[in-house]
């Protein structure tokens, strides 16, 4: 099985992650899309970042209806911050008989450089690139390398801090969210 994996914060999952999710789903030669949820980025503080359990339900409550698309949470007992490379380790001892490529915006892969062992990750693992807006440019190195396959997903420029932020403002961002993360956001009263 080949699976696609997909790193982010997901403070909260919004509707942007799931359409890049599902159209890698859908559209190309990937089985899966797990969503990894990541206790801590290791280039982010973890200043307004909710607790991992917390932002893993809602990942589980996006996804359970899309039978693709899966939540990870194995992440979250391995050392922090959470470097990929360190992950990929785990994942390949964990399922060896599966196939894994990341899943990365254009924007991220404008500083995969700085990535711990990026050099190793792209020997190693196929990177499928979805188009971002964004100001850098893309190294030459990445642009035309044999593991980089650009996909012609949609572009939905949304932002979880976007998000947050709106919410403290008391602002009504529903269409953002999926209904049962919505639901549960409502409910637990967060980033109010
Ligand atoms: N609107 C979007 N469309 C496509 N990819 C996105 C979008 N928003 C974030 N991503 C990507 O999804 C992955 C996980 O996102 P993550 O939750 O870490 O970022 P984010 O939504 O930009 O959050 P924050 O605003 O809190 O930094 C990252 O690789 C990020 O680049
Ligand atoms: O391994 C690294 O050095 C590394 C550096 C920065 C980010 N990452 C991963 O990339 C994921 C998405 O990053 P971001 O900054 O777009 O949220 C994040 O959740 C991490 O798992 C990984």
């Amino acid at each position: 099985m080949k699976v696609g994996l997909y790193f982010g914060s997901f403070n909260p999952i919004h509707i942007g992650h799931l359409v890049i999710a599902n159209h890698l789903a859908e559209h190309s030669d990937l089985d899966q899309v797990w969503f990894v949820v990541t206790p801590h980025n290791p280039f982010k503080k973890k200043n307004s970042l909710l607790d991992n359990y917390q932002r893993f339900e809602m990942v589980y409550r996006a996804t359970k209806d899309y039978v693709k698309l899966k939540p990870s949470d194995i992440e979250f007992n391995l050392p922090q911050p959470n470097y990929t490379i360190n992950t990929l380790v785990h994942l390949e001892e964990k399922h060896p008989d599966f196939e894994f490529c990341l899943i990365m915006g254009e924007d991220n892969l404008k500083h995969f450089h700085k990535w711990k062992n990026a050099d190793v990750i792209l020997e190693n693992y196929h990177i499928y690139v979805y188009p971002r807006i964004s100001e850098d440019a893309i190294e030459s190195q990445f642009e035309d390398h044999p593991k980089v396959h650009k996909v012609d997903a949609p572009i939905m420029e949304i932002s979880s801090t976007f998000i947050r932020n709106a919410i403290k403002a008391g602002k009504n961002v529903q269409p953002l969210l999926s209904k049962p993360v919505w639901d549960y956001l409502d409910e637990m009263n967060f980033y109010r």
